[in-house]
């Protein structure tokens, strides 16, 4: 699978398949959405093929359920189980204390109902997603299309006593129409390069009304899988407060481990 694989797919690919190293069957897991969680995707599906892993999945967008299906992971509805073990998903900025910007694919409100049910979310990235502050990535939020030029008014006044550096806000398109989640609601993306104090943020901006999801997700996540374009993986597990270095070989398909560094 890993075959010739440019620098960022390779560190999209080795910090997937160390999040497998979470999996157990019988497990219920939450597949993510995003070019990342694609990875982890196909490195379920090869498990499942070639070492006969049993797990039942819950996909967090329509694109990765039709992803999961082409694939052949079992997949149900959230509602049939209610509760998962494991979700892997990307992100678009990852902080040290784990704090996420996601969104950037628009799936960020089923992301994060799915994360929430979760026992344990671990997000995977390649390296450019990790940041020290979080808001250079513009932050995405799920708004009701209903009256969505007040909603952005409200979130601009709103954001005149916030911690925050930029103030622009746009309507995500697609072509000449808006861009439309799997839920039926727009994304309005918040330009605002810093963000000081991100709980806060996400708490006031889930208070408007139109506002239906904002993309910051606080105390979500439990694990962050960083990959690099080396084959190097970090692994920044809050429940133990550690971080570990693994090497990952991927230069053919016997993919090996070995610790390089703590
Ligand atoms: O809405 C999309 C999701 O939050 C993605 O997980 C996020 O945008 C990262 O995507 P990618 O792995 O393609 O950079």
């Amino acid at each position: 699978m890993s075959g010739e694989l440019t620098p960022i797919d390779r560190a999209k690919f080795v910090a997937a398949k160390q999040a497998t190293e979470y999996l157990e069957s019988g497990m219920k897991v939450g597949l993510g959405t995003g070019s990342t969680a694609a990875w982890f995707a196909q490195c379920v599906g090869e498990l499942v093929r070639e070492e006969g892993l049993d797990v039942t999945c819950v996909a967090t967008s329509k694109e990765t359920a039709m992803l999961a299906q082409q694939i052949g992971l079992k997949t149900v509805a959230l509602e049939e189980v209610k509760w998962l073990d494991l979700t892997v998903d990307g992100a678009d900025e990852v902080d040290e204390s784990l704090a996420l910007i996601k969104g950037g694919g628009g799936a960020l409100l089923r992301e994060k109902i799915v994360a929430t049910a979760s026992e344990r979310m671990i997000v995977i990235a390649d390296a450019s997603k990790s940041v020290a502050d979080l808001g250079k990535f513009p932050l995405p939020v799920e708004v009701v299309p209903f009256g969505v030029a007040v909603t952005k008014n409200l979130i601009s006044e709103m954001l005149n006593s916030m911690d925050v550096l930029g103030r622009e806000i746009t309507l995500r398109m697609q072509g000449d129409e808006p861009f439309v989640t799997d839920e039926g609601n727009f994304i309005l993306d918040l330009h605002l390069r810093h963000i000081g104090a991100p709980r806060q943020l996400g708490l006031v901006l889930n208070q408007i009304p139109g506002v239906v999801e904002n993309g910051l997700f606080i105390d979500i996540c439990d694990m962050a899988i960083v990959g690099h374009g080396d084959g190097k993986v970090t692994v920044r597990d809050l429940s133990t407060n550690s971080a570990e270095i693994l090497h990952y070989d991927v230069r053919d398909d016997d993919n090996i481990f070995t610790d390089v560094a703590d």
